[in-house]
């Protein structure tokens, strides 16, 4: 790699990595999203077509590129960061650094090439395991459809996949005709969307718990013991929970799937 590759490599690495919500609009929500795959899958294509809505049609591998793309989702400001990674082996070097920064993830093969669909199999094992989660936003991505005579890979292939990944949602696109694009990154702007909101319920529900178990011990405090009628009450309100009479602190307690 030449030393003006690596230069170019690590500002749009370190633009991606570093970028915060916090320096971003309050208004506005920010998604890093890594595009991944291998080598002439078609993710810059991809890429530029959501970003820019221009077909490339020259094949120059990509070491790494980021964009910015600011798209409504569901009546919800997002400003997109994209990082369209290198999909050649000798790029790869920094790939647990932006899989880490990032908060969906893209999985593109080709319907053309048998092997880029196998190699999304190592590539989604890395993203689980970095991120230390099952519960990662993705779309698994079969592009180049359009090249029907060269298709060797079915989209039942893709379906089965998108099946053994727990239905991971799955899209047949086509960057030289735009066909499901926009589809797709919208698709992995809403799980990111439904995965944050999960997480701020789930840190409320935390709060409120903890707040509710502080109160609850806090009787127990010399100057705090109760006379003998209020010790009676207060082993009948630490029973009640155990009975499922409490609805209220039960509902704290409910699993959110
Ligand atoms: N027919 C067709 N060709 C495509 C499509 N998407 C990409 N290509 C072509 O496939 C070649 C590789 O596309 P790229 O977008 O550069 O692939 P890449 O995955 O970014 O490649 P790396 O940068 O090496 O990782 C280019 O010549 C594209 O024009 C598509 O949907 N249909």
């Amino acid at each position: 790699m030449s030393c003006l590759s690596q230069l170019w490599t690590h500002s749009a690495l370190l633009r991606f990595v570093h970028n915060t919500s916090e320096t971003c609009n309050t208004n506005r929500s920010d998604y890093k999203i890594v595009v991944l795959g291998a080598g002439g899958v078609g993710k810059s294509s991809v890429t530029v077509q959501f970003v820019q809505g221009v077909y490339v049609e020259s094949y120059d591998p990509t070491i790494e590129d980021s964009y910015r793309k600011q798209i409504e989702v569901d009546g919800r400001a997002c400003d997109l960061e994209i990082l369209d990674t290198a999909g050649v082996a000798q790029f790869t070097a920094m790939r647990e650094l932006y899989i880490k920064s990032g908060k969906g993830f893209l999985l593109v093969y080709s319907v053309t090439d048998a092997n880029s669909l196998k190699e999304l199999l190592a590539l989604r094992e890395q993203v689980l395991r970095i991120k230390d989660s099952e519960n990662v936003p993705m779309v698994l991505i079969g592009n180049k459809c359009d090249l029907e005579d060269d298709r060797v890979v079915s989209i039942d292939d893709g379906i089965a996949v998108s099946h053994e990944w727990g239905l991971v949602p799955f899209y047949e696109t086509s960057a030289m005709y735009k066909t499901n694009v926009d589809e797709a990154f919208v698709d992995v702007v809403r799980q990111i969307m439904r995965k944050e909101a999960q997480t701020s319920l789930e840190k409320k529900q935390l709060k409120e718990m903890q707040k509710q178990q502080a109160a609850e011990t806090k009787p127990s405090t010399a100057a705090e013991v109760p006379v003998a009628s209020d010790t009676a009450q207060a082993r009948n309100r630490q029973q009640e929970p155990l009975n499922g009479k409490d609805t209220k602190s039960g509902s704290k307690c409910c699993v959110i799937v």
